[in-house]
């Protein structure tokens, strides 16, 4: 018989007032938050994280958790103009991340062990009437996160994960569209191979990426899947940024890189079902 189970726990790592899920499924075990629907924790095996927390991460006072998976929603990074039609302060990336969220469902089979946390938000900057949005965990021999919106609004979403890396040195991931927005230098650049390595400030924005990732941490293979993206953002805020990051460490840019899958247009009012999956192959 597998090992199956969903329980809620107060506290995860240092965030000990943390109320969080933990998963298991045989040998397999994530957490989530209900701050924010924010994964923070995926191990196929116990030992090493494959998902990176910060260890000056916090959750009081408003403030996004610095690490795991960050649920960037209804828009991306700062406000596009779109959606802010008063033109308010707002938070960047979106208003779900430093929520509580419910959790709606729970399902254990054979097959896997799966949740679904939910949250309404009564109303957006542009959008008078209460939506819904759901996260959907499912843990097997790989972790599946899912954002779903059913309401035809105009929206933009990331699944924004940080992976622990052994060696940034040896950090790569592939295969990426040759062209690139490179939010570093603020202009498109081209590439001549389709891997992202680092050794400086990281932060670039691919459109229409594939639906199947390879992230070598240095150590491990990652698989990274992903549906109902048009862009994959690639980041590693180096040196200088880990630095002057209240919730990162000086040396944190050694330690992880994100890889976001995102729906960024906004041209057309539309659904979103938004998913990311996280395999360990080697
Ligand atoms: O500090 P945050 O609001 O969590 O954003 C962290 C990072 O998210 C994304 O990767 C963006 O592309 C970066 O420009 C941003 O710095």
């Amino acid at each position: 018989m597998l090992n199956t189970a969903i329980n809620l726990q107060t506290g995860f790592g240092h965030l000990t007032d943390l109320p969080c899920i933990t998963l298991q499924f045989g040998e397999a075990s994530a957490v989530v938050s209900l701050y924010g629907a924010q994964v923070l924790s995926y191990q196929p095996a116990p030992g090493d994280d494959i998902l990176w927390l910060s260890p000056l991460a916090q959750w009081h006072n408003q403030t996004p958790i610095r690490g795991g998976v960050p649920v960037c929603w209804p828009w991306f990074g700062p406000v596009d103009a779109r959606l802010n039609p008063k033109q308010q302060s707002l938070p960047n990336h979106g208003v779900v991340r430093t929520r509580l969220w419910q959790l709606a469902e729970q399902h254990i089979t054979a097959d896997s062990v799966s949740v679904t946390l939910a949250i309404t938000v009564p109303a957006l900057p542009y959008h008078p009437d209460e939506t819904t949005l759901q996260l959907q965990l499912t843990l097997s021999d790989s972790l599946t996160i899912s954002l779903v919106c059913n309401s035809v609004i105009a929206q933009q979403a990331a699944l924004h994960s940080y992976f622990s890396v052994a060696n940034i040195d040896n950090t790569r991931v592939q295969p990426l569209p040759l062209q690139y927005q490179d939010k570093v230098s603020g202009s498109d650049q081209h590439s001549s191979k389709p891997v992202a390595t680092f050794k400086a400030e990281v932060d670039r924005i691919y459109a229409k990426p594939a639906a199947k990732l390879q992230l070598d941490t240095g150590a491990q293979q990652l698989e990274l899947g992903q549906s109902g993206q048009d862009a994959t953002i690639v980041w590693n805020p180096w040196q200088d940024k880990s630095r002057n990051t209240k919730d990162l460490a000086d040396d944190s840019y050694l330690e992880f890189i994100c890889v976001e899958t995102a729906r960024l247009q906004l041209q057309e009012a539309a659904p979103l079902q938004l998913t990311q999956q996280i395999k360990l192959t080697q």
